[in-house]
C-alpha cells in the first residue's frame, strides 16, 4: 500500500459582475471571483493538492489559462477529470481537507452542500471530505475583501 500527501493553494480577486462559486456551490453575494474558468478557488486548491500528491504537476499544466476550452470552465468538471487522471495511475482519494479564506460572505450555511458535491465528484464518502472557512480578522487582501484564498491538503492511496 502506497500513501501520499499533497497541498494546494490558490487566490482569486473579488470583482463585480461575476458569480461567486466556491467548492461547486454558487453563493449569493454582491461580487464574484475573477478568472479564466469559473474561478472556484476552493476546487483549484483541491485539484492542486490531488495532483501534487500524485506527482502530476498542477492545474496550470493540465488546464492552461491560455486554452479557450477552459474559458468559463466548470471546475467540478475539471475536478472529476483530475480524479480520473489519478485513477488511471491506480490512485484513490483517501481524504481531503480544504480551508476557504474569506472575510465575507458567511460560508457556514453552504458548507454541507459543498461537502456533499465535492465528495460526489471525488467518489468518496462525505466523512473523507472536510471543508471549512475562516476570516483573516479583516487583515490583508482577504480581510479587505479584495479576494478569496483557499488551501487544501489531500491524501491518496494505491493498493
Ligand atoms: N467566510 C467565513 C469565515 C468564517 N466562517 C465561520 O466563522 C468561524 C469563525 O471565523 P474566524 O475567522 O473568526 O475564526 C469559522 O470557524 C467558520 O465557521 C464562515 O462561516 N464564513
Ligand atoms: C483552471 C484554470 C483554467 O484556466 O482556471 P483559472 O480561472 O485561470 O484559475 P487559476 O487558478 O488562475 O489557474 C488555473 C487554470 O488552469
Amino acid at each position: 500500500m502506497q500513501f501520499r500527501v499533497g497541498t494546494g493553494f490558490d487566490v482569486h480577486a473579488l470583482v463585480e459582475n461575476r458569480s461567486l462559486i466556491l467548492a461547486g456551490v454558487q453563493i449569493p453575494y454582491e461580487k464574484g471571483l475573477l478568472g479564466h474558468s469559473d474561478a472556484d478557488v476552493a476546487l483549484h486548491a483541491l485539484m492542486d493538492a490531488l495532483l501534487g500528491a500524485a506527482g502530476m504537476g498542477d492545474i496550470g499544466k493540465h488546464f492552461p489559462d491560455t486554452d479557450a476550452r477552459f474559458e468559463g470552465a466548470d471546475s467540478r468538471c475539471l475536478l472529476r477529470f483530475v480524479v480520473e487522471l489519478l485513477q488511471k495511475e491506480g490512485w484513490q482519494v483517501n481524504n481531503v481537507d480544504v480551508t476557504i479564506i474569506a472575510q465575507r460572505p458567511k460560508l457556514a450555511p453552504f458548507i454541507a452542500t459543498m461537502r456533499e458535491r465535492v465528495a460526489g465528484d471525488l467518489g468518496v464518502g462525505e466523512d473523507a471530505v472536510n471543508i471549512k472557512a475562516t476570516t483573516t480578522e479583516k487583515l490583508g487582501f482577504t480581510g479587505r475583501g479584495e479576494g478569496i484564498a483557499a488551501e487544501a491538503v489531500a491524501s491518496i492511496i494505491k493498493a
